[in-house]
């Protein structure tokens, strides 16, 4: 049986388009249902076809709704959900993508205090945004993490975990606390390296933009890529998860200090036993099969 079968996407960008693009694909009797805030979103959505209908108010593509899924930057997810408060269905299921969870779950709880609320966070995603990036994909053997709370009905839970196993993702639970740890670790902080060490090559006085342009082809050239996320989202992870990147940017720039001691110091063996480290850890991912899927890229839409 179908976990859902009306679903409304709010925010038809790089995640929005590739939910319901990847909902058309897997599960052709659901209906779908769009909307975005910005009238040119909304317009270049329709001529993709992607959704059976987008609306032009947010409360419009609701009325009927049994899923609804805010995929709009953190930022905005307290103002995306006021704005179905009125129109929400009551047996209606609020989730969303957001990056960062614990901030989203106080304002989603805030805007809808009555709602069926599912927080969820696809960790799946690019370095493009808007309408034209998403794919139909973009899930397919990543993992979404849900993080419900103790006022989440556990039947709703189950639901939404099925939504997600239909579009091919693989679902794993967990408290918005450690979440956001976790993602500090292994995303916000490793974008904020790539933001900062791709600003940091363009300023350098010494080394001339062509020169930066023109090496670019070894490992900053990774950086460059993950550099050239999206800015509104960032800014508003960054500003939603604050304390678990602070904490993990604290541990990282004492681990930073130690290898500038070391190579201060000549000291190779430590170099050499963290990198040795490292590399283990990289051939431990690709053992498993989780290698970048971008190989995919553009033969996927
Ligand atoms: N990009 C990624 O790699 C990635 C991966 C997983 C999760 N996410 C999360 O997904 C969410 C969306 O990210 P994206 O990459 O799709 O961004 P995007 O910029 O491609 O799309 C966001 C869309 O939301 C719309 N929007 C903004 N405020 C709105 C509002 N109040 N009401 C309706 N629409 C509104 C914008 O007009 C835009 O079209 C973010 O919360 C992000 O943290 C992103
Ligand atoms: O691969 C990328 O380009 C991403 O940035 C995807 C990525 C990540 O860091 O893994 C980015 C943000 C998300 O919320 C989830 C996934």
């Amino acid at each position: 049986m179908l976990p859902f079968s009306r679903v409304t996407v709010i925010g038809l960008g790089l995640i929005g388009s590739s939910v319901a693009r990847a909902i058309r694909a897997s599960l052709p009797t659901v209906r779908v249902t769009g909307h975005d805030a910005d009238p040119a979103v909304r317009a270049r959505s329709r001529d993709l076809g992607f959704a059976h209908d987008i609306t032009d108010q947010a409360g419009t593509a609701v009325l009927d709704a049994d899923l609804v899924l805010l995929c709009v930057p953190v930022g905005a997810i307290g103002a995306a959900a006021a704005d179905i408060a009125a129109d929400l269905p009551a047996d209606a299921i609020v989730s969303d993508v957001g990056g960062s969870k614990v901030s989203v779950a106080a304002a989603l709880r805030a805007a809808l205090p009555h709602a069926i609320i599912v927080p969820g966070h696809p960790v799946a995603g690019t370095e493009n945004s808007g309408p034209d990036a998403g794919f139909a994909t973009l899930f397919a053997g990543r993992w979404c993490i849900l993080t419900p709370d103790a006022d989440t009905p556990p039947v709703a839970t189950a639901r939404v975990r099925a939504f997600w196993e239909s579009l091919g993702a693989q679902v794993e639970e967990m408290t918005a606390h450690h979440h956001d740890l976790v993602l500090a670790v292994t995303s916000h902080v490793p974008h904020l390296i790539a933001y900062s060490i791709v600003g940091t090559a363009s300023d350098l006085e010494q080394v001339t933009e062509s020169e930066v342009i023109k090496y670019s082809a070894g490992g900053f050239r990774d950086f460059t890529r993950i550099a050239a996320s999206d800015p509104t989202m960032w800014r508003d992870v960054f500003l939603n998860n604050r304390e678990a990147v602070l904490e993990i940017l604290q541990r990282l720039t004492e681990d930073v200090t130690m290898l500038q001691r070391a190579i201060r110091w000549g000291d190779g063996d430590t170099l050499f036993d963290l990198f040795s480290r490292t590399r283990a850890i990289r051939r431990g991912i690709l053992e498993q099969g989780q290698d970048d899927p971008r190989a995919d890229f553009g033969r996927a839409h």
